[in-house]
């Protein structure tokens, strides 16, 4: 029997940044994961695979470019599913190969392992080769993540009916695509393959695609998705999906038919729980198997036994999973932290980018507060005329009251990089004088936020 004063089960963002954390308090950990390499959803079917696609797809479709020399302008003209995979397979090994650097330094164990809990301090090890054995740890971290929710009524199949995991696994690219799930995955791959001119229709069940982003950014992403071609079917769900023949029918609840090559079904994910023997530990997820807890502590129902990830659900996503993981083991370890900003930014990789930090205007005029907006437009700085961006925009929300940014808001290039100015902002109190009283460099994208912050300013003193 091992022992050890950690153990993270998982090795995604919130298993690996608490496995370090717990190490740099020199404690002992073991990371056991199930998977064939460590790294988990996000390094091999999630965050980096998807944006390592995109990358690919933009730099080798010339997308970005075309604003200056025209649709029909390709970097390489014919692009394979080759193409985009041995780039994404040097990634991925390289990630992998960061991930187990870092352990090694730190004196962190792993094991390829299934963990299952068989009592209060204490798994058993289904290993790699077939044998089992028993850990006793002092504090657990419960960091298993998700995989894609597959409703019975769906025929997936692996090669016409596919789900998030399966789609980088395709041997060509498809003819046609229709993307069953406005969320985040489905808006991003939908708008991946339409960069590659592949006709792409998205469909969602509800009214509106990112309910939790500002509408203004979302009708503008909505209009540039409809200006390229692609179908975007709101407000219905679907009714049936049946392979026939060399396609897929997806037959939507108001009668209407959808035919396509391949359908990606990306309506949601479901928590890892089902072996994990949570009864033995008295923890009972819901009925997506997600895990409840503390949202200060990371501490499930189990005080030595932490949950973080996407294993609790939102916001579900890496960025915000690594500093999960890392709170739950400063606070196991006796160094409790101070509570995370209330705002963290949210980036969408679409083609184009969203990101978004802070509060939506339907927020802020929900809370009744009198406000004010400042747009910059990309196209309308000299950045955006030497890269040829010919769309894409960013919005600030200020209060009237205290003068502070409430929310930043941007479609278009750069926006995940771009927010962080917004979030430093709203984090540390700052207001509309702060764009406009300091100089940005020139030319840059960045120069938006003074082009902004300005357009509001002038509103705010003649009131
Ligand atoms: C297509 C896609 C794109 C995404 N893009 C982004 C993005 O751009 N930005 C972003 O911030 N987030 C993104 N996300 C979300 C991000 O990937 C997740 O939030 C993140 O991976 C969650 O991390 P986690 O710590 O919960 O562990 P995960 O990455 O979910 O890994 C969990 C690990 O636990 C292991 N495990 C499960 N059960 C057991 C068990 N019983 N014993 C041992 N091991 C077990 C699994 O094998 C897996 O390796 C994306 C997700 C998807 C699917
Ligand atoms: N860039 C990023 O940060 C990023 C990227 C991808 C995924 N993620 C994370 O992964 C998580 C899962 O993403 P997701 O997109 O699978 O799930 P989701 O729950 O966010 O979205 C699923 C969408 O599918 C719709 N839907 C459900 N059933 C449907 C049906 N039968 N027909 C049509 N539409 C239907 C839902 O209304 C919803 O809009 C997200 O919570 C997100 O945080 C993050």
């Amino acid at each position: 029997m091992q022992d050890c004063e950690m153990l993270v089960i998982g090795s995604g963002p919130s298993g690996r940044r608490a496995a370090v954390q717990s190490a740099k308090l020199g404690k002992s950990v073991l990371v056991v994961d199930r998977g064939r390499r460590l790294g988990g959803v996000s390094v091999h079917t999630g965050t980096i695979p998807s944006k390592t696609i995109r990358e690919t797809v933009l730099n080798l479709s010339g997308f970005r470019e075309r604003g200056f020399y025209g649709q029909a302008y390709r970097v390489k003209q014919e692009i394979a599913m080759t193409d985009l995979v041995s780039r994404l397979h040097k990634t991925l090994d390289h990630e992998v190969e960061v991930l187990q650097h870092q352990f090694m330094r730190n004196t962190v164990r792993s094991a390829h392992a299934a963990a299952r809990f068989i009592g209060p301090d204490r798994v058993r090890l289904s290993l790699g080769n077939g044998d089992f054995s028993e850990v006793r740890f002092a504090n657990a971290l419960i960091a298993v993540g998700t995989r894609p929710y597959r409703p019975k009524n769906i025929p997936f199949d692996g090669t016409r009916v596919l789900d998030s995991d399966e789609i980088l696994d395709l041997p060509r690219l498809p003819r046609t695509l229709a993307v069953i799930g406005g969320g985040v995955i489905g808006v991003e791959y939908a708008t991946i393959f339409s960069a590659l001119d592949v006709p792409v229709t998205l469909i969602e069940s509800r009214p509106a695609i990112l309910d939790f982003v500002d509408r203004e950014i979302v009708d503008d992403f909505v209009h540039q998705m409809r200006d390229r071609g692609m179908t975007v079917r709101l407000g219905c769900g679907v009714a049936s999906v049946e392979t026939k023949g060399d396609h897929v029918e997806v037959r939507m609840a108001d009668g209407r038919i959808v035919r396509a090559e391949i359908v990606l079904y990306a309506a949601g994910r479901t928590g890892n729980v089902d072996d994990l023997g949570l009864d033995a530990v008295g923890i009972e997820p819901d009925g997506r198997g997600r895990i409840t807890v503390d949202p200060r502590t990371f501490q499930t129902s189990a005080s030595n036994i932490y949950a973080a990830g996407d294993i609790i659900g939102f916001p579900s996503l890496a960025s915000t999973s690594m500093e999960q993981g890392r709170v739950a083991a400063c606070h196991a370890f006796g160094m409790p932290l101070p509570p995370a900003p209330a705002t963290f930014p949210y980036g969408i990789y679409a083609v184009p980018e969203i990101s978004t930090v802070g509060e939506s205007e339907e927020e802020v005029r929900a809370s009744g507060a009198p406000y004010e907006c400042g747009i910059a437009r990309f196209r309308e700085t000299s950045r955006g005329h030497i890269m040829g961006v010919n769309s894409g925009f960013l919005k600030l929300i200020f209060s009237l009251e205290t003068r502070r940014l409430l929310g930043a808001h941007i479609v278009g290039e750069g926006a995940t990089e771009l927010i962080h100015i917004g979030q430093a902002v709203i984090n540390l109190g700052g207001t509309v004088d702060f764009f406009v009283e300091n100089t940005f460099n020139y030319p840059t994208l960045a120069e938006a936020y003074k082009i902004a912050g300005l357009d509001a300013w002038n509103r705010m003193v003649t009131r």
